[in-house]
């Protein structure tokens, strides 16, 4: 098969028949391993990145960063090193990869490829403009229609010269001038919380530091910004955010060094999502080994919104942490949720819903209209075709459950619609995921992982036995067309 064949073809959905059990190590998070990257870069002294996650969006990070001249070294650690850090649940990392970053002058000219990667199209700029000559971003046709201008007027107003040809869009260049001002700025960034934490993240490097005031109607995805704020003040950074005397939504980062530190990337709670769905709606129990007991990773939510729709779950203490153990009831039930906090949730949980014993509202997700694909168009439109009934509102979906047939699923190279498809297939038989290797981006070894749940609970293979799933050590099943690819 030829690679555009791979993507395209149609992968079909493995359905259970029976309850899933399973134990699923997911692997690490790609908003936590995306900002780890661009601090430890801009840090005054080398640092580890343990338990990375190795995707399409963070490989891209990674070879964008080391296209300005930073040096990243990928190894295998022995089982003697352990770590801990930030965002670390206080588990010890004894096993897994490790990348060594190493700090440098940052340099251009430079090409940087960001696919369609929003941490990498909006993160990045910020720091080329600390680089010593241009820097020339680009990405897949998708990133030109993904809102950048925001972080460009930003950047202008804090002493940046970029070159936008699409105005207000990739592709630009950067011309990065060694080092920038900084200084106050308002941002609009109702459309997108990146760009807030883009503008955060290489501040302590700029002369005078950054303050950020966000001004539009809306802010979605706070749980980010905090992960930024956090990660920030990690590394040594100085993170104000006065909340009193009427200032909401202001952040000061002052200007000073950043530390090298030894992080170990939690699990990406997010990632977690399809396979905890996978529990709820066969009435079956999945557990996640390392679920952080204290984590700013929005993942965490579906604790809550997947017990309000029928399921329990419980943090258990195991020899190595944590876990989570996640268990449906047999019922999956219709919620109303205001998710605009968890935006990147959406996906998944629509398709919970679409499966549900009475309908769903999901609130405060406008935004989602700009993310890999319109995923309330997307979400509507390839639901209604398999037999359901979703409506777009202005900021969300009702959805309306009915009985579901089988049929083709695409996925608009959208990671979380080929995930939210195989909740479905699990349940509707005959779905096929149209380009499931689009799960690259996030979670590239998703069909592997899927079918290792399966294997010992279902997809005709009986059920109740227990499975073990993971990335790198899921055993049986088709990998599936596509998967790996991408990346
Ligand atoms: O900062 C981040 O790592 C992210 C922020 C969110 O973006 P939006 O605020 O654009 O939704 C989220 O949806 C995305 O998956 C990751
Ligand atoms: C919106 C998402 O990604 P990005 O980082 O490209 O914005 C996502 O992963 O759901």
């Amino acid at each position: 098969m030829t690679e555009s064949s791979v993507q395209s073809a149609l992968w079909p959905a493995p359905h259970a028949t029976g309850a899933v059990e399973a134990t699923v190590t997911v692997p690490g998070s790609k908003s936590v391993t995306n900002r780890a990257l661009v601090l430890a870069a801009l840090a005054a002294e080398p640092g580890w990145l343990r338990r990375p996650l190795r995707s399409r969006d963070t490989l891209l990070m990674a070879d964008a960063l080391r296209a300005m001249g930073v040096g990243i070294e990928e190894t295998i650690p022995s089982s003697s090193q352990t770590s801990r850090g930030m965002g670390d649940s206080g588990q010890a990392a004894t096993t897994g990869e490790a990348w060594r970053i190493i700090p440098a002058g940052l340099h251009g000219p430079a090409e940087i490829g960001v696919g369609n990667a929003g941490t990498v199209m909006r993160f990045l700029p910020p720091v080329a403009a600390l680089a010593d000559g241009p820097v020339h971003f680009d990405g897949d046709p998708r990133s030109y229609e993904r809102p950048l201008g925001v972080v460009i007027e930003a950047l202008r107003t804090l002493g940046a010269r970029i070159d936008d040809e699409n105005r207000g869009c990739l592709p630009l260049t950067v011309h990065g001038g060694g080092a920038l001002d900084g200084g106050r700025v308002e941002i609009d960034a109702s459309a997108s919380s990146q760009f807030v934490s883009a503008l955060l993240l290489s501040a302590p490097r700029y002369n005078q530091g950054v303050e950020v005031r966000h001004v539009g109607p809306v802010l979605p995805s706070m749980p980010h910004i905090r992960m930024t704020v956090d990660m920030l003040r990690a590394v040594g950074a100085q993170v104000d955010e006065p909340e009193t005397g009427g200032e909401r939504n202001v952040w000061r980062v002052t200007s000073g060094a950043v530390l090298g530190r030894d992080l170990t990337v939690e699990p990406d709670l997010s990632n977690a999502q399809p396979f905890l769905a996978a529990a709820l709606v066969t009435g079956g129990r999945v557990t996640i080994p390392d679920w952080p007991t204290r984590t700013t990773q929005p993942g965490d939510a579906l604790r809550s919104l997947f017990t309000r729709m029928g399921g329990s779950c419980g943090i258990v203490s195991t020899s190595d942490g944590t876990a989570l153990t996640f268990a449906g009831s047999g019922r999956v039930h219709g919620i109303d949720a205001d998710l605009s906090e968890v935006g990147e949730l959406t996906p998944g949980i629509a398709a919970v819903a679409a499966l549900a014993d009475s309908p769903s509202t999901l609130r405060g997700v406008a935004h989602l209209r700009l993310h890999e694909t319109d995923r309330l168009a997307a979400l509507t439109k390839e639901i209604n075709e398999l037999g359901g009934d979703v409506t777009e509102t202005a900021d969300g979906l009702v959805i309306r459950p009915r009985p579901l047939h089988g049929g083709v699923f695409h996925t608009y190279d959208d990671h979380r619609m080929a995930t939210a498809g195989a909740v479905l297939g699990l349940v509707v038989p005959g779905i096929e995921i149209e380009n499931v290797g689009t799960t690259a981006k996030t979670l590239p070894d998703f069909p592997r992982m899927w079918t290792g749940m399966l294997a010992g609970s279902g997809s005709g293979s009986g059920s109740g036995s227990r499975s073990e799933a993971g990335s790198g050590s899921a055993s049986g099943g088709d990998p599936g067309p596509g998967a790996g690819a991408g990346a």
